[in-house]
């Protein structure tokens, strides 16, 4: 909503009956020319001190504002969405932007949201842009409200903060995205290369003014100790152990507090991966960035007693150097712990989901049905039945909800399998398990040479 004074805005206030986001129109951006007003008395004051302050002194009554309503839990979406001269439009992922005091702080991609909001989004912002006019590339932000819907909160006309991550993260970054746009040539693809991207803003600590320029003045002044240069110092110093982050550092000559002096943008095969990364990254303490212990597997059992099969699938992931978890859940025994554990599993990271039980072996079926994360069940061969009972417990599943399942005790199996296929979305684990088979055959060509070589009664007794 577009207002021209403070009565205005309290007006839209009223209107809509949350605290109010009040924007400059004019040299507003990175959180500088807005501010939030939650009462009615609120209201003038923001506008004409805040705003007013941290729009250079223009007047109130040459500036004009913007309002729109904020309700305490909308999460921040944006899309970025290229748009060609010959009009041809492109969308970049949903990301999710997390603000902190009214500025970007993180930008996490592809948001974790539902795939219909991601369309629902996707839709919002190809709209917004088709109707403007212009060529390149459009930043469009938006609000999903906690009744799902998608509210449009403003399109930036050019590449931004939301988009950064793309540089390391898409097959085409939003910068080449721009210039292909603008000068008329086919647009790139805009999908994300990696599976997952954090973008962490660094920004100013304190007020620092300096007349540095480049990343060697910059290290003179952490040495000088300017508290916020070494902080900022201290962060990309980290950054450089993290495996997938890469840091940009834009030689601004003077540090304000707030004031975006650089990102750091870390990817990674998975959300809860990245995420991680970003934690060793903010916390000094923990070692070296090695962020190896995110399990990619979980290996669950139903009975301690099913570990002296379910040990054959660790040991192939120690093999192949996959980070995994051991843990004991049973379907019947502890189901709240089964239903926890396989609805968080996917957020924290795990990838596949290999699940031994015995008997009435309903684990592997139950995960299943509560993640969409392959699952492998081992049928476990239990005191009675030889195991038939398991088997056809984890094979049997109806139509909808697939187990892959091995054979009977073979949790050697369900660990090639987690491998393979992590292997989809990773050359050289494909590679390792392409030697795997070479090794296996010639282990099998020594053994045949010696038979024929021995004859069968040398070879027997030997
Ligand atoms: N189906 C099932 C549910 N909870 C445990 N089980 C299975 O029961 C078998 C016997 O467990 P226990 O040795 O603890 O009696 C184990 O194979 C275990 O997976």
């Amino acid at each position: 909503m577009k207002i021209d004074d403070p009565e205005s805005a309290k007006k839209a206030g009223d209107l809509f009956g949350y605290p109010l986001m009040i924007k400059s129109k004019r040299l507003a951006y990175d959180g500088r020319g807005n501010a939030v007003a939650k009462t009615e008395e609120e209201i003038s004051s923001a506008v004409q001190s805040k705003i007013f302050a941290s729009v250079n002194n223009l007047e109130l009554h040459h500036n004009t504002f913007l309002v729109s309503s904020i309700h305490a839990n909308d999460q921040e979406l944006a899309v970025i969405v290229a748009r060609g001269r010959d009009k041809s439009i492109l969308c970049y992922p949903v990301v999710e932007t997390i603000h902190r005091e009214n500025i970007c702080h993180i930008v996490k991609a592809p948001a974790n949201v539902p795939l219909k909001i991601r369309k629902l989004a996707t839709n919002v912002a190809y709209k917004a842009v088709s109707s403007l006019e212009g060529a390149g590339v459009f930043a469009v932000e938006l609000f999903l409200t906690e009744d799902g819907q998608i509210l449009l909160n403003e399109v930036a006309p050019r590449p931004h903060n939301s988009g950064h991550h793309t540089i390391e993260s898409c097959f085409t970054s939003q910068y080449e995205q721009h210039l292909r746009a603008i000068l008329g040539l086919q647009l790139g693809d805009p999908s994300m290369k990696t599976q997952a991207a954090i973008m962490y803003n660094i920004l100013g600590e304190d007020e620092v003014a300096t007349n540095l320029t480049g990343l060697i003045c910059y290290r003179l002044s952490c040495l000088q100790g300017e508290p916020g240069f070494l902080l900022a110092h201290q962060l990309i110093g980290r950054a450089l152990g993290i495996s997938g982050a890469t840091v940009h550092w834009y030689d601004k000559p003077e540090m304000r507090k707030q004031r975006k002096m650089g990102h750091i943008t870390i990817v990674g095969p998975s959300m809860a991966i990245v995420e991680t990364r970003l934690k060793f990254m903010l916390n000094e303490e923990l070692l070296n960035g090695d962020t190896s212990v995110t399990p990619r597997v979980g290996i669950i059992m139903g009975s301690d007693s099913d570990l002296p099969v379910m040990k054959d699938a660790a040991r192939i992931l120690n093999m192949f150097d996959i980070p995994y978890e051991v843990r004991i859940v049973s379907a019947h025994r502890t189901p709240d712990i089964m239903f926890s554990y396989a609805s968080s599993a996917g957020e924290r990271g795990i990838q596949v989901v290999i699940a031994g039980a015995g008997g009435a072996a309903h684990l592997p079926g139950m995960v299943a049905a509560l993640t969409p994360l392959p699952v492998i069940g081992v049928p476990v061969r239990a005191s009675s039945l030889d195991g038939l009972d398991s088997l056809l417990s984890i094979v049997q599943m109806p139509r909808g909800v697939p187990v892959a399942t091995v054979a009977i005790n073979n949790a050697t199996n369900a660990g090639l399998l987690a491998v393979r296929m992590l292997g989809v979305g990773d050359a050289d684990l494909q590679a390792r398990m392409s030697q795997y088979l070479e090794d296996t055959k010639n282990d099998v060509l020594v053994k045949a040479k010696k038979l024929e070589k021995d004859g069968w009664e040398t070879y027997l007794n030997s």
